[in-house]
């Protein structure tokens, strides 16, 4: 029996990609999210695995429609982290033998569309685009395992897929040579990365929302800075990864790197470490040599090849002391 030779050692199991679209009207001023949302969840599911029995099954059908009732009834929808923390918290409390809730919430990027009104450029009350691929993402983990009236939550926001470009003030020197060695050392490079950032936040305990009234969950009165309720935060961050990697005169990845994380740390007092991931899309001058044309020298070249890869790949994470 195979029973003898192995155990069940992990289960997790629920509804990826459930896209929603939510608009919350405001008389005239309409405002909207797109969200991909996974939920998925633990508790006492193994014999689902073991026995085939399907009796402590949620039906990943069951999660989206849940996902779709809570972005229905959430006063928290507009906001990533609290619709996550408010979806998760409702699952854990609904089922008794459903102890963890892991939402991963990626928003799509929606503005409002500038637009010439009688005094000036003024944004559009309900008409929206798509000003760039970058995505927020929010994963909450919601812990109910020391019961249902002790739910804590642990919280990750941050952006993926943030693609920027610098035409100089980038450097690299100074770099291990030895007998691999081809790269030359460059004052002034083209640096160029897909931003992936995340920031956590402390833990926080959540309170037990009733079946009936799930509005009273998650309102906090008072808003620590910094804290996972605190909305400024992703903003703060998007625009100190961006003015640090314009202004930064940048001696490496890992410098600039470091400087933006260091910085969301002290600005955030709620945010308790950062990473980020942040791939070295290279730009390589092409020589024209051939030709007589001189296009090699970094800093004067005109025409670059752009190489997907192999990219170089530069993570860390920057944590409160
Ligand atoms: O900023 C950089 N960091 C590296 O570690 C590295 N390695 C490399 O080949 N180019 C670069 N650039």
């Amino acid at each position: 029996m195979s029973d003898e030779l192995s155990f069940l050692s992990h289960a997790r199991y629920g509804k990826d990609k459930v896209r929603v679209f939510r608009i919350v009207r405001e008389g005239k001023w309409h405002h909207i999210v797109e969200y991909n949302v996974q939920l998925l969840l633990e508790g006492d599911i193994a014999t689902s695995y073991t026995e085939a029995d399907n009796s402590v099954i949620v039906a990943t059908d069951s999660m989206k429609n849940i996902t779709y009732y809570v972005a229905k009834i959430s006063p928290h929808v507009l906001n990533p982290e609290r619709f996550a923390l408010h979806l998760g918290t409702h699952v854990v409390s609904k089922y008794a033998h459903i102890h963890k809730a892991f939402v991963t919430v990626e928003q799509l990027r929606w503005s409002r569309i500038p637009v010439t009104g009688e005094q000036g450029p003024e944004e559009h009350p309900h008409a929206f685009f798509r000003d760039g691929d970058d995505k927020r993402i929010v994963k909450a983990e919601v812990d109910a395992s020391q019961g249902k009236d002790s739910i804590v939550a642990t919280v990750t926001s941050g952006i993926s897929d943030l693609l920027v470009l610098k035409t100089t003030e980038s450097a690299f020197n100074n770099f291990v040579r030895d007998k691999y060695t081809t790269l030359k050392e460059v004052d002034d490079r083209i640096l160029s990365t897909s931003i992936d950032l995340s920031y956590t936040f402390a833990p926080i305990k959540v309170q037990k929302p009733s079946d009936t009234n799930l509005e009273e969950l998650l309102a906090p009165t008072d808003i620590p800075a910094g804290s996972v309720w605190d909305t400024t935060v992703p903003s703060k961050a998007r625009k100190v990864t961006l003015d640090i990697f314009a202004s930064d005169n940048s001696a490496s990845v890992q410098a600039t790197l470091y400087r933006m994380a260091s910085t969301i740390v002290a600005q955030n007092p709620g945010v308790n470490s950062v990473s980020y991931a942040l791939p070295n899309k290279h730009y390589i001058p092409v020589d024209m040599s051939y030709l007589g044309v001189e296009n090699i020298v970094p800093a004067q070249a005109e025409v670059f090849m752009p190489v997907a890869a192999p990219s170089g790949l530069i993570s860390a994470t920057v944590t409160r002391k």
